[in-house]
């Protein structure tokens, strides 16, 4: 079961990396930009095996190129080190 993230530090990173808080909720969000719509698509399937390995998955909306993405957890209302931890996967698979 996951706990909710005390130390906070932990974020930093993250928001260095165009991570933000999510106005009004305990969330993270970023907006990820590809080349074309098979690149995002790619992108999101390679993150959904990853989330799906994890058991965390993301809320997450795609329009074309784009996509929108928030982390929380669920089960703690909050962010914990599973978002934290989805969060760089992300990242490491946009390149
Ligand atoms: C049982 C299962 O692992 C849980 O329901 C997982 C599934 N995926 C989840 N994803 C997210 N983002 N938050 C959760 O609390 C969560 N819980």
């Amino acid at each position: 079961m996951a706990e909710k993230l005390t130390d906070r530090t932990m974020l930093d990173p993250l928001k260095d990396a165009g991570w933000s808080m999510v106005e009004g909720r305990d969330a993270i969000t970023k907006e990820f930009v590809f080349e074309n719509f098979v690149e995002a698509f790619g992108w999101m399937t390679r993150v959904a095996l990853v989330a799906e390995k994890m058991g965390h998955h993301p809320e997450w909306f795609n329009v074309y190129k784009t996509v929108s993405v928030t982390l929380s957890t669920h089960d703690v209302g909050g962010l914990s080190e599973l978002d934290v931890r989805l969060a760089k996967r992300m990242d490491a698979l946009a390149g």
